[in-house]
């Protein structure tokens, strides 16, 4: 693996506040790497170390090999960085600033194409000033990318877009993307790191909570099934759960609703019950857990898989228990 980015133990303080309290991280070259996390998580933190704005108060940072740091003069010209507030004069034009900008970026592309990229060419002549919030997000993706970088941060880019402008910027990365660019970037929006990661991460409180790709992260909560019990059965006549893998269960009139951390194993063990009893589960829905609720129950500090929340009843350590005992539960 051409490995571009990659930090361990890295901290940063902020007179006394630990804001960076030992993030490990590998992003390989092409690789579009998500940090998300909830406010004050650590992400533009970690972001300006990764950027070389700052020096890590511990750990070490590599960017294309280099401390970006330290080696600053030779990492920045192959790395674009978007900043949360980009903070240009705002009495230039569009096109004045592009230009300036690109006066100071070795081997820039055209101006005009980097407005075309980012939609803003009919924008030229306009000042800084009288864009729309949105319009100046895109304004700093377009200087971030005049250099032709071979890393793109990306710090919450879609902030403030409009729902189509979203789009146009996730179609705009996954095209730098393809073109073999390496992109990190923070985003608040869930849909976005779905689109476009290829690996994420979920900071809070200064650390890395969970990190792999969208489906190691849902993987790593628990399942739902729900269905309605059939009039002449009850919770007992199933399977004893445990065996099955539920992990916690609840049941409120005929209907159910099982928790399990093997979602295939549950699901074909109970529709082979209802096989072999001849009965139908009507409603039955299965489903993993989403992106949405692992982020939930990380921002909620839960060290449990969603019980709190749901209200089920922990089925850890009932494997053995008796269905005619589980029955008593109705
Ligand atoms: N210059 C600073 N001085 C003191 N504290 C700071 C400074 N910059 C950030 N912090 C604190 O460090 C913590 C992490 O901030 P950071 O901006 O990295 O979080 P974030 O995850 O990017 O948040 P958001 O999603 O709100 O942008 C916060 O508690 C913040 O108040």
């Amino acid at each position: 693996m051409d490995t571009v980015i990659e930090t361990a133990g890295l901290r940063r303080r902020y007179q006394g506040f630990e804001a960076v309290r030992g993030v490990d991280l590998t992003v390989a070259r092409g690789e579009l790497f998500a940090l998300l996390g909830t406010n004050g998580a650590g992400k533009t933190s970690t972001l300006e170390l990764l950027e070389g704005q700052a020096a890590p108060a511990a750990g070490t940072v590599r960017v294309l090999g280099r401390d970006p740091y330290r080696e600053r003069a030779a990492v920045r010209p192959r790395i674009g960085v978007m900043l949360q507030e980009g903070g240009f004069p705002t009495e230039l034009t569009v096109m004045e600033t592009v230009r300036m900008w690109a006066g100071c970026t070795s081997g820039a592309r055209p101006e005009v194409e980097a407005l075309e990229l980012t939609g803003l060419s009919g924008r030229g002549a306009v000042r800084v000033k009288q864009l729309s919030g949105g319009e100046r997000r895109r304004l700093d993706l377009a200087l971030a990318l005049l250099g032709r970088p071979e890393v793109l941060f990306l710090d919450e880019p879609t902030t403030g877009l409009d729902a189509q402008s979203r789009r146009d910027t996730w179609e705009l990365v996954r095209e730098l993307k393809e073109q073999g660019t390496t992109v990190l970037l923070t985003t608040h929006y869930l849909e976005e790191v779905e689109e476009l990661a290829d690996r994420l991460a979920i900071m809070h409180g200064g650390l890395i909570a969970t990190s792999g790709t969208v489906a190691d992260v849902v993987a790593e909560r628990p399942s739902k099934i729900s269905f309605e019990l059939p009039l002449d059965r009850f919770l007992g006549d199933l399977p004893p759960l445990a065996a099955l893998g539920v992990t916690g269960h609840r049941q409120s009139g005929r209907m159910v609703r099982l928790q399990t951390g093997d979602l295939q194993r549950t699901a074909t063990a109970l529709l082979l019950w209802a096989r072999d009893e001849g009965v139908e589960l009507r409603g039955l829905d299965a489903r993993s857990a989403t992106l949405e609720e692992a982020f939930m129950e990380i921002a909620k500090g839960l060290e449990s898989t969603g019980l709190a929340g749901e209200g089920l009843e922990n089925d850890k350590g009932l494997a053995g228990k008796s269905p005619e005992r589980e029955g008593t539960r109705r």
